[in-house]
C-alpha cells in the first residue's frame, strides 16, 4: 500500500477578547473580532496524524482511541476546502500523486479533557487542518489555512499561530477576509504565564455554538458589546500586547470576560457558565491585585466554570503565595516546582499578613486541579505518528 502521512501538534488558545456570536453559522463568521493567547504545547496539545492512500475506503477519524464522527458539516467543509487546494496543485503539476482523490485516515489525541471547556475543539481543528495541509504540501500562508480551520470551529483559526493572535472578523459574505493574524510572537513577550484552575472537566450543558446564537437572538446588551465595547477594546488590547503593558492587558481581559458573561446572563433564557467557585476566584483575584496595589493577575472564563489566570513570570512568587495557599493540595504543582519553590510560596504567604476574612477557604473545594503553563508556539510538525505506516490504521 502506498500511504502518505503527516503528523502535527497544535496548541490550545484562550481568548482575552472573546468571540461570541456568529453572523453566518455555516461559515463560522463572527459578529466581532477577537484576541487570544496561544498556550504552550508542552502542557496542552493535540497530536494529529493524517494519511491518504488509494486503498482507503472512506474518510475516517479516530479521536482519543475511538472512532469519531466525521460526517458533520463543519469537518466536511474543512476536508472539502483542503482537497480543493490540493487539486489546484495537482492540476498545475501532473507528476504529483492524486492525494485529493484519495480517502483520508485521521488519528488524533488530546492530552487533556475533550469537550470540557478547555478549548479542545480549537486545538483539535487546528491540528486536523494543519496535518492535512502538511500532507497535501499546500503552499498557502498560515492565515489562509486559518480560514479553513475557522470553518471547523471559529476559535480554531487562532490556534494556527503562536503567541498573541487576532481573528479579524472581516466583512465579506464568503468569509475570505475572516482569518487569524499574529499580533506578536511568543518570543516578543515570553514572560506571559497562565494558570488554569480546573473547576470542572464535565461536558457543559450549553455548547458555545448554541449559547452564542441564543445571545445573538435575544440579548440587547450584546448589541452594545459588538457595536461599541469590542471595537474599542480590540485596539486597546492590541496596543497593550505590542507595548507589553500588562496592567492594561489584564484590565481589558478581565473586563471582557465579565462583558461576555454579562451577555450570557442577558440572554433569554439566561445562560450560566460560571459557578460559585468561578465567582469566588474573580473576587480573590481582585483582592490579590488590591493587596499588592498593582495588577499582577488577570482572570478570564470561557463557556464554562474553569478559570484561566494570566500573569507575568516576574510576579509568580507574589501570585502563588496566594494561589498555592488555596489550591496547593490539588494535582498539577509538583510537575512544575521543586519542594523548595513550593515552600517559598508558603513562606511568602505567611509573611503577607493576609487576614482570614479575605482567605476564602470554601473555594478550595471547587478546584480539581491546576494546569501551569505559558504562552507558546503555533502548530509544529511532529516526529511521532499515530498511524501505522503499513496498515494505515491507528497504532495500538
Ligand atoms: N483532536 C480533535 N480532533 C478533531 N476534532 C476534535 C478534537 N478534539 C475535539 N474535537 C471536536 O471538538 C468537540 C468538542 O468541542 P466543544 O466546543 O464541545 O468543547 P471544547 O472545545 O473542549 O470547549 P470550549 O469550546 O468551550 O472551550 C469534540 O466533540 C470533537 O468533535
Ligand atoms: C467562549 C469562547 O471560547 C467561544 C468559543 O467558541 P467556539 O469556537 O468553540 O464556537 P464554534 O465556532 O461554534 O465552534 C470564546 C473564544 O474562544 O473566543
Amino acid at each position: 500500500m502506498s500511504i502518505h502521512t503527516a503528523s502535527v501538534t497544535a496548541p490550545v488558545n484562550i481568548a482575552t477578547l472573546k468571540y461570541w456570536g456568529k453572523r453566518d453559522t455555516k461559515l463560522n463568521l463572527p459578529t466581532n473580532s477577537s484576541i487570544s493567547v496561544t498556550l504552550s504545547q508542552d502542557d496542552l496539545r493535540t497530536l494529529t496524524s493524517a494519511a491518504a492512500a488509494p486503498e482507503f475506503e472512506k474518510d475516517t477519524l479516530w479521536l482519543n482511541g475511538e472512532p469519531h464522527s466525521i460526517d458533520n458539516e463543519r469537518t466536511q467543509n474543512c476536508l472539502h476546502d483542503l482537497r480543493q487546494l490540493r487539486k489546484e496543485l495537482e492540476i498545475k503539476d501532473a507528476s504529483l500523486p492524486t492525494l485529493s482523490q484519495w480517502k483520508l485516515h485521521i488519528v488524533s489525541e488530546n492530552n487533556f479533557p475533550t469537550a470540557a471547556g478547555l478549548a479542545s475543539s480549537a486545538a483539535g481543528f487546528a491540528a486536523l487542518v494543519s496535518a492535512i495541509a502538511k500532507l497535501y504540501q499546500l503552499p498557502q500562508s498560515t492565515s489562509e489555512i486559518s480560514r479553513i480551520a475557522r470553518k471547523g470551529s471559529g476559535s480554531a483559526c487562532r490556534s494556527l499561530f503562536g503567541g498573541y493572535v487576532a481573528w479579524e472578523m472581516g466583512t465579506a459574505q464568503d468569509g475570505h477576509d475572516s482569518m487569524a493574524i499574529q499580533i506578536a510572537d511568543s518570543s516578543d513577550w515570553p514572560q506571559m504565564k497562565a494558570c488554569v484552575l480546573v473547576v470542572s472537566d464535565i461536558k457543559k450543558d450549553v455548547s458555545s455554538t448554541q449559547g452564542m446564537q441564543l445571545t445573538v437572538a435575544t440579548s440587547e446588551l450584546f448589541k452594545e458589546r459588538i457595536e461599541h465595547v469590542v471595537p474599542n477594546r480590540f485596539e486597546v488590547m492590541r496596543k497593550a500586547i505590542i507595548e507589553k503593558d500588562f496592567a492594561t492587558f489584564a484590565k481589558e481581559t478581565m473586563m471582557d470576560s465579565n462583558s461576555f458573561h454579562a451577555t450570557c446572563l442577558d440572554s433569554f433564557p439566561p445562560i450560566f457558565y460560571m459557578n460559585d467557585t468561578s465567582k469566588g476566584i474573580i473576587s480573590w483575584c481582585h483582592s490579590i491585585n488590591q493587596y499588592y496595589g498593582e495588577t499582577i493577575v488577570a482572570y478570564t472564563f470561557d463557556a464554562g466554570p474553569n478559570a484561566v489566570l494570566y500573569y507575568l513570570a516576574e510576579n509568580e512568587l507574589k501570585l502563588f503565595a496566594f494561589i498555592y495557599k488555596l489550591f496547593g493540595s490539588v494535582p498539577g504543582w509538583d510537575k512544575k516546582f521543586t519542594v523548595e519553590q513550593l515552600d517559598a510560596f508558603n513562606q511568602q504567604f505567611d509573611s503577607a499578613k493576609f487576614t482570614a476574612r479575605e482567605l476564602d477557604l470554601e473555594l478550595q473545594k471547587g478546584v480539581a486541579r491546576v494546569i501551569l503553563t505559558q504562552v507558546g508556539s503555533g502548530p509544529q510538525e511532529a516526529k511521532e505518528s499515530l498511524i501505522d505506516a503499513k496498515t494505515g490504521l491507528p497504532k495500538k
